[in-house]
């Protein structure tokens, strides 16, 4: 991955934020970071969205942390490097919505 990873500030949060929030995101209390739950049709489609998200988490070395259960999916977005939330966690975020949406 290029480059360090920086804390979002109050100006980018604000700027960054809203768009995922308003697609079910939200701010974990207690730490630096954003959840989502996602609900699909079976386990099959879970599991396919999971395998899709994986990939491109690898490949950008930035990786979810996540808990399933049959067809549920629940995904925490962090960034270890500076013990919050960065640029990466939105890339991703915005990255798995598409996904998501590909799979609704
Ligand atoms: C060594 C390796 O580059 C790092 O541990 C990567 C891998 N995946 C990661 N995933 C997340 N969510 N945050 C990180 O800071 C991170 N760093």
């Amino acid at each position: 991955m290029a480059g360090k990873a920086h804390q979002l500030s109050t100006e980018e949060r604000e700027q960054l934020l809203p768009n995922l929030k308003a697609v079910g995101w939200n701010e974990v209390e207690g730490r630096d970071a954003i959840f989502k739950e996602f609900h699909f049709k079976d386990f099959n489609r879970a599991f396919g969205f999971m395998t899709r998200v994986a990939l491109q988490a690898e490949k950008l070395d930035h990786h979810p942390e996540w808990f399933n259960v049959y067809s549920k999916v629940h995904i925490i977005l962090s960034t270890h490097e500076c013990a919050g939330l960065s640029e990466r966690d939105i890339n991703l975020a915005s990255f798995i919505e598409q996904v998501a949406a590909s799979l609704a």
